[in-house]
């Protein structure tokens, strides 16, 4: 049995804290070497209990520390280029959250370094495609069975929005998600975006365009639509159905315990992703770290990440003034073939 693979965790909030508990007791082969994060005590805390592990400020020692062979990037997006340049100088195999990053030309400048380094290193967090429903879906619409795919329906809806969440953030941050999956699903790049603003919910933060209507327009011609609501109040819920040209299929009802009681049905409804996606970023992990260990990159990469954050810019461009916006992708490096 060869050694567990050593991972940073370089980030400590609600995902990184989330990914160093994942690392340390779900999944096998691997175990967290380093913690980085500017906040010293959530860095400590997330690290409490977990033998080995040293503790740092600065991402960059985090990297450098002793027993560290791979990198979790869980850091706030705009963080997430200068960490992911760092781990290729270090050739550091690295899972990056989502948004890679938010921006197209800090994205493309990773593709970019990556292409240079000439091997894939970094796998982009885009968890979706470890969900069995999703998974299950894909497989669908892969089998033929319901003919060619016309268009997809997508609801996206959090509880509350985080401290400092943007009117772009709603797409480039949590849209990013239906981006991805659709171009997953559907084998096909983005051309088009347009981006309607319903009136906002009074449970959003002063001046924060919550909901937000999405649609994509594919290189083939499918239309893709996403409600994107995240102060909706009552749940967490993400839902997609496929109609194609000989039937439909749905995933992301809410199907937690029906309680029935004088004379009405209640269901629970999960409150946010750590619940509803939990599996779904256990099997992200340990694919993760089973491949790593295979020196393979086998999950969804810097192109996908650069595509989404490429769609997503050119949907905020779309935000400011509901015009449809075309999609413009640099080239596709062969090593992303
Ligand atoms: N896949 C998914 O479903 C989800 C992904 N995310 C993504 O995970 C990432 C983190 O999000 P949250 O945990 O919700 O944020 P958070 O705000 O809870 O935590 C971010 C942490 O990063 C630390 N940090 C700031 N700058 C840093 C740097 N340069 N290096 C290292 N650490 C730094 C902060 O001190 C904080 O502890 C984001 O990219 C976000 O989009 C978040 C929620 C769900
Ligand atoms: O990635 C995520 C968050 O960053 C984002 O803010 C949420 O809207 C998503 O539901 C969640 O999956």
């Amino acid at each position: 049995m060869s050694e567990p693979l050593g991972v940073a965790v370089l980030g400590a909030g609600r995902m990184g804290a989330d990914h160093i508990r994942r690392l340390d007791r779900v999944v096998s082969g691997a175990r967290v070497a380093a913690v980085g994060d500017p906040d010293r005590d959530r860095a400590e805390e997330a690290a409490a209990g977990i033998d080995g592990v040293s503790v740092h400020t600065e991402a960059e020692a985090a990297l450098d520390a002793p027993g560290v062979a791979a990198v979790l990037i869980a850091s706030p997006g705009p963080a997430h280029e200068e960490a992911l340049l760092a781990a290729f100088a270090r050739g550091l195999p690295v899972l990056c959250e989502k948004p890679m990053v938010p921006d197209a030309a800090g994205a493309l400048r990773v593709v970019e370094a990556e292409a240079r380094l000439g091997r894939r290193l970094a796998q982009i967090g885009f968890m979706r495609r470890y969900d069995t429903e999703y998974r299950r879906l894909k497989a669908l619409l892969d089998s033929g069975r319901l003919g060619r795919p016309l268009m997809l329906h997508c609801t996206h809806r959090n509880v509350s929005s985080p401290p400092g969440f943007t009117s772009a953030m709603l797409v480039d941050s949590s849209v990013s998600h239906e981006i991805d999956a659709a171009r997953w699903l559907l084998g096909q790049e983005p051309a088009a975006v347009t981006v309607l603003r319903p009136r906002s919910t009074a449970r959003a933060p002063e001046g924060l365009l919550d909901p937000q209507f999405v649609l994509l327009e594919t290189e083939e011609g499918v239309l893709v639509d996403v409600e994107i609501l995240v102060n909706s109040g009552f749940g967490y819920q993400v839902r997609c159905e496929a109609v194609c040209e000989a039937g439909s299929a749905r995933i992301g009802e809410d199907r937690a315990m029906v309680v029935t009681t004088s004379g009405a049905a209640s269901e629970e409804v999960p409150q946010d992703y750590l619940v509803r996606f939990a599996g779904a970023y256990d099997r992200e992990v340990q694919e993760w770290v089973d491949a790593t260990r295979r020196g393979e990159v086998t999950g969804p990469g810097t192109w996908d990440g650069y595509a989404a954050s490429a769609t997503a810019e050119a949907g905020v461009r779309s935000q400011r003034t509901g015009a449809r916006t075309t999609v413009e992708l640099a080239p596709r490096p062969p090593l992303f073939a």
